[in-house]
């Protein structure tokens, strides 16, 4: 790794003239890394951008370039070493894209601003970056706004810049493109070691991108490092002040936790069996209690991150049978039992207990799969029990047991 930074700041304060936005940050960006600014709406990410990128001077403190005061640099130098990418979406009419990219080559060309055919071939070159080449004589303005997003970053690249800020590169984006243009700004930092510097609202796409994330909000930097270290599920839900939904940093996405107002379920399940079904009981306003779960069980994390009521095993051990009394009280206080299907492996035999504890207290069962799959349910006698294939139908029939 190239351990000398590009950019730097010390003690930077950042905001308006009457208004103080950031203080305090001493931030370093080195070749090859994606950085990304993470931080709720008005926290001062294009603000710090644009200080960076020298459209905004700082309030206090130093920001350099290679080592250089960046208030020294003039700006045409400062054009070979950094290229912006700001949100906009107007396109001026009857520029062709060629053209417009071309425009990213001024740092390199004469005064007279002619191309020649080195500055053809960055043109081409970077439109090949971003898989764009074959928009090369579109108008500008016919692009679509994944297309245009895509010759923005083009002509950033054809500057040949060390590093590119871009404030909300996925902005209007749909999800085909925001993963392209992510997966292009990330090779850019991989294949060209240029360094990219990014504000983003989405904290799943940049812990799963990003090299350093800089959290900011308050007025203050909150943490600056790998988003491994500092993207913990308490310090994204502080970010974001989240009430009613969770960071998983081992799956690493976000769950959306329900008010629960609806009839109180219980579901045994495990292996990963239950994960949809819990999501799907919980976005339908169900209270969920699930178990019993072995602690490295992926169910675990995503009942978890919803926050359902979990009955685990402590140890990473056989589940024991004092383990699944404790579970079958809870489950007396269900209304509806689900049985996922899950797989049974010596670990975890002693769930099928609960089942038939659920059988004797004559609770309706919803089961996923078939009867063959459990010798206690497949009894034509039983008529509180049902079967099904899908997760959604299963909750249907759930549903309209609680109506009936
Ligand atoms: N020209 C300006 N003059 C004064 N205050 C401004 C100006 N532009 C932005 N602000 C304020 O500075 C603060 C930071 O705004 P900024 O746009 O940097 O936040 P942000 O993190 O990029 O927000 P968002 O995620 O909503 O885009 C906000 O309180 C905003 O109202």
């Amino acid at each position: 790794m190239n351990n000398t930074s590009i950019l730097s700041t010390r003690n930077l304060c950042v905001g308006y003239e009457k208004k103080q936005v950031l203080k305090d940050l001493d931030l370093d960006f080195y070749p090859g890394k994606f950085v990304s600014l993470l931080g709720p709406n008005g926290a001062g990410k294009t603000t710090l951008l644009r200080t960076l990128s020298k459209h905004l001077p700082p309030l206090s403190g130093k920001i350099t370039i290679h080592g250089k005061d960046l208030s020294l640099i003039r700006s045409d130098d400062l054009a070979r070493i950094m290229s912006v990418v700001l949100t906009q979406r107007v396109a001026p009419p009857l520029f062709r894209v060629y053209d417009f990219v071309g425009m990213g080559r001024y740092p390199h060309t004469s005064w007279t601003g002619r191309m020649n055919s080195q500055d053809d071939d960055a043109v081409m070159e970077s439109l090949n970056l971003v898989r764009a080449q074959h928009l090369v004589f579109r108008d500008l303005s016919t692009l679509s706004d994944g297309e245009r997003q895509k010759v923005l970053i083009a002509r950033a690249l054809a500057q040949e810049p060390a590093i590119i800020l871009l404030d909300e590169p996925t902005m209007h984006l749909d999800l085909k493109h925001r993963m392209e243009v992510m997966s292009i700004l990330q090779g850019l930092c991989r294949e060209k070691g240029i360094c990219v510097v990014a504000s983003l609202h989405d904290v799943e796409v940049a812990a799963k991108v990003s090299d350093r994330v800089v959290l900011i909000k308050d007025g203050m930097l909150h943490a600056f490092g790998s988003p491994e270290d500092v993207l913990q599920e308490d310090t994204v839900s502080d970010l974001y002040d989240f009430s009613n939904a969770c960071f998983n940093r081992m799956l690493g996405n976000i769950e959306i936790r329900n008010r629960a107002d609806k009839a109180r379920v219980f579901v045994i399940g495990g292996m990963g069996s239950a994960s949809v079904l819990y999501r799907l009981l919980s976005k339908k306003g169900y209270e969920v209690i699930t178990g019993v779960l072995l602690k490295n069980d992926i169910d675990y994390f995503v009942a978890r991150s919803l926050g359902i009521q979990c009955l685990v095993q402590d140890s990473l051990d056989i589940i024991s049978s004092q383990s699944v009394q404790g579970a079958v009280e809870a489950l007396k206080a269900c209304d509806f039992i689900i049985d996922t299907g899950f797989e049974t492996a010596g670990l975890n035999r002693a769930n099928l207990d609960l089942i038939t504890t659920a059988l004797a207290l004559k609770k309706p069962i919803f089961c996923m799969g078939s009867p063959k799959n459990r010798e206690m349910l497949n009894r034509p006698d039983l008529s509180d029990v049902w079967f099904t294939k899908t997760e959604s139908r299963l909750v249907d029939l759930v549903e309209e047991k609680e109506i009936a």
